[in-house]
């Protein structure tokens, strides 16, 4: 039996290797040191050329990365692992680099921690910094591209839809990768973004670039009162229900209710708060209670909103990893 949450560790352990494990990482992805990897291995001199870094200090960064089997050594040279490889480079499966600049705007807020649970919630909330700093918007919804590129197939082979779907509404739609995506499959479709404007600087480029702009209008908004428009087949409420307290998802869902079609469909995904929490799940509460003030929602609580809402059948469907959380697919 141990004798402390950190068994027989020494107890700073705990807290300094993981700190150090994520500085080593974000410092990867900042300095563009996976990437460079991405074709090869490549010495420390080599490394230190190409990223304009200290041949100590890449050194340094690469024998810790090895040490966490993020690299790997041959001699004098270094290599990407399979999963670095997979998961932090263009040449993978999905890139999340974007997701280790967002950490390292995350970080600062994290080390203030307590400060929002001495009082409950965020002095500011992370879309009012938005505001006020534009390139925090940009970074975090390039973190969310990284991971809609992740979800985006599941979405696509769970949620198929009929040919007589013709109209998406992409509540809190972002970097409208989901979007594209649907319309790129389904030639009948056409789409409706809403989303805070700090959220979609981006897009108009990725939309243009995708040859979608007629298709998917951006429309700037609070998906509490924007006046989105009626008749709509299909509504995308994806990672956005846990940005919102309670009582404005009963309304937000009662308003998706009554603007959707005879035969409509809402796709909601989220994290859902299963009990006991998952320690992903208790970590992802605290980081709300820092960024939005917002939290989780229980299942129960979904299914009562769409219930008093009017749709007739709700179907959960857990994604594979979990923390890759669940869809709600409510039909009308
Ligand atoms: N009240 C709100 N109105 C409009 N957008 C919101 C609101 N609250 C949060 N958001 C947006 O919700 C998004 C959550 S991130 C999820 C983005 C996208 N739906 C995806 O699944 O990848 C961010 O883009 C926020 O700006």
């Amino acid at each position: 039996m141990s004798s402390s949450a950190t068994g027989n560790n020494l107890p700073m352990i705990d807290v300094y290797l993981p700190m150090m494990k994520s500085a080593a990482i974000i410092s990867a992805g900042q300095l563009g040191l996976f990437e460079a990897l991405a074709d090869g291995p490549l010495s420390t001199d080599d490394l230190a050329g190409r990223l304009a870094v200290s041949v100590r200090g890449v050194a340094t960064l690469a024998d810790f990365l090895v040490s966490i089997d993020y690299l790997e050594r041959d001699g004098a040279s270094y290599s990407n692992s399979a999963s670095t490889q997979r998961w932090f480079t263009s040449r993978g499966a999905v890139d999340y680099t974007p997701g280790l600049l967002w950490t390292a705007e995350a970080w600062p807020m994290m080390g203030d921690l307590g400060s929002a649970l001495r009082r409950g919630g965020p002095q500011t909330t992370l879309w009012e910094a938005m505001q006020s700093r534009p390139q925090l918007g940009q970074t975090f919804a390039a973190y969310m591209a990284a991971f809609a590129c992740d979800l985006g197939p599941d979405l696509l082979r769970l949620v198929p839809l009929r040919p007589d779907q013709q109209r998406l509404l992409d509540l809190g739609g972002s970097h409208g990768l989901h979007s594209i995506r649907f319309c790129e499959h389904y030639p009948q479709l056409r789409a409706q973004i809403v989303d805070f404007p700090s959220a979609l600087a981006d897009t108009p480029a990725r939309l243009a670039a995708h040859g979608l702009s007629e298709r998917i209008a951006l429309t700037p908004g609070s998906v509490l009162d924007h006046q989105w428009a009626p008749a709509q087949d299909v509504v995308f409420y994806l990672s956005v229900a846990h940005n919102q307290t309670a009582d404005d998802n009963r309304r937000v869902i009662r308003r998706i209710r009554d603007s959707l079609n005879p035969g409509g469909l809402l796709v909601i995904h989220e994290y859902l708060d299963d009990q006991p929490p998952s320690p992903y799940l208790a970590a992802f509460k605290l980081t709300l209670m820092y960024e939005t003030g917002t939290s989780i929602h229980r299942e129960a609580d979904y299914r009562a909103w769409l219930a008093e809402a009017g749709f007739s059948e709700v179907k959960r469907i857990d994604l594979d990893p979990l923390e890759k959380g669940a869809l709600l697919l409510a039909s009308v």
